[in-house]
């Protein structure tokens, strides 16, 4: 069997002309702004992507980059004054953090109605509960991808339980009627885990540590790995050729996932500009 690649850039490229075709019958710029703290050096590329797609799309885009040794206290002031902004829709902050900062606080600071993100309490209790609210970015074009494939009654299992990707994901494949485990690195055998999966979300952060015999063939395998290898080339946390011999369908990295991300960033903030005002 060879595995159909889901192309998320295509897909991405789609949802982003659809926001721009919305933006254009609306009176106002929907405004985003992106908190960078430091020289993180791969924010640098993720906060130009954004900003890039953003304004491409019609959105008020502007990136504030504070220097490495801001205070909590001055992340927090930031982060309190565009809250009050009426004219900022969406507030990203950049992870992450200079270790010195509290990422909950300055996560917990952002007010939820312009928490773009969606890794506010007040949004991840939302998406637990089953309510409306903003959803994290990653999960939500990971759903974009697995529109036409069956997941009523599927078996999911999603590697990986961080706040920003694991857990919002699953929360969003059990609210779509899978059957859903959540696996991480106190798993026991986690090549047997995923051998059940029907549809397999990575999300580790291991380069390739999903070997071909671990997918189940027929499986949808959907890779949210970015991982940069030390000859520079950029992989997944699927052994992407091993996995597609198996697969029904794919997603590659890049040009999968990531881009994706960005697109519902950018959905994210038309939702929160339309519901706010
Ligand atoms: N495509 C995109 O847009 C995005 C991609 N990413 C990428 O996705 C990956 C995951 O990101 P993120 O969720 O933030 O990462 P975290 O490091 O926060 O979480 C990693 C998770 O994987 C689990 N894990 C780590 N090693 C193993 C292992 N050997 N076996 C089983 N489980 C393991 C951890 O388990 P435990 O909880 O037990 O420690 C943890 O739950 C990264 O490569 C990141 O770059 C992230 C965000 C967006
Ligand atoms: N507050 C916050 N929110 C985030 O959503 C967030 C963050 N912090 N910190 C870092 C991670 C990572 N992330 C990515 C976004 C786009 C691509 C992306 O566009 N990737 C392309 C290009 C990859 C490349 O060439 O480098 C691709 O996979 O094809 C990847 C990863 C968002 N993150």
């Amino acid at each position: 069997m060879s595995a159909r690649i889901i192309d998320g850039k295509a897909v991405a490229a789609e949802l982003r002309a659809g926001l721009k075709a919305r933006i254009a019958g609306l009176s106002f710029a929907p405004g985003l702004v992106v908190v960078r703290v430091g020289d993180d050096p791969a924010s640098g590329v993720y906060v130009r992507n954004k900003d890039k797609a953003a304004k491409e799309a019609g959105f008020a885009s502007r990136t504030i980059h504070l220097p490495e040794d801001t205070t909590q206290a001055a992340l927090l002031a930031q982060i309190a004054e565009l809250n009050a902004d009426p004219a900022v829709d969406g507030i990203l902050v950049q992870l992450p953090l200079p270790g010195h900062i509290d990422t909950q606080a300055a996560i917990n600071a952002v007010a939820p109605e312009k928490d773009v993100d969606g890794f506010h309490p007040v949004n991840a209790g939302k998406l637990a509960s089953g309510q409306p609210g903003l959803v994290p970015c990653t999960p939500r074009g990971v759903m974009h991808l697995l529109k036409g494939t069956e997941l009523r009654g599927a078996r999911a299992v999603v590697l990986g339980r961080s706040q920003i990707v694991g857990r919002p994901m699953a929360q969003l494949l059990l609210a779509a009627d899978c059957t859903v485990t959540i696996a991480h690195s106190r798993t026991r055998d986690l090549a047997a885990e995923c051998a059940r999966a029907d549809v397999l979300v990575a999300a580790v952060g291991r380069p390739e540590m999903v070997r071909g015999d671990w997918v189940k063939p027929g499986a949808t395998v959907i890779d949210v790995g970015i991982n940069r290898l030390p000859d520079g080339r950029l992989v997944g946390d699927v052994a992407f050729a091993e996995a597609a011999e198996r697969a029904a369908a794919i997603t590659p990295v890049p040009g999968g996932v990531g881009p994706m991300t960005i697109a519902c960033l950018l959905e994210n903030t038309l939702d929160a500009a339309i519901a706010r005002r």
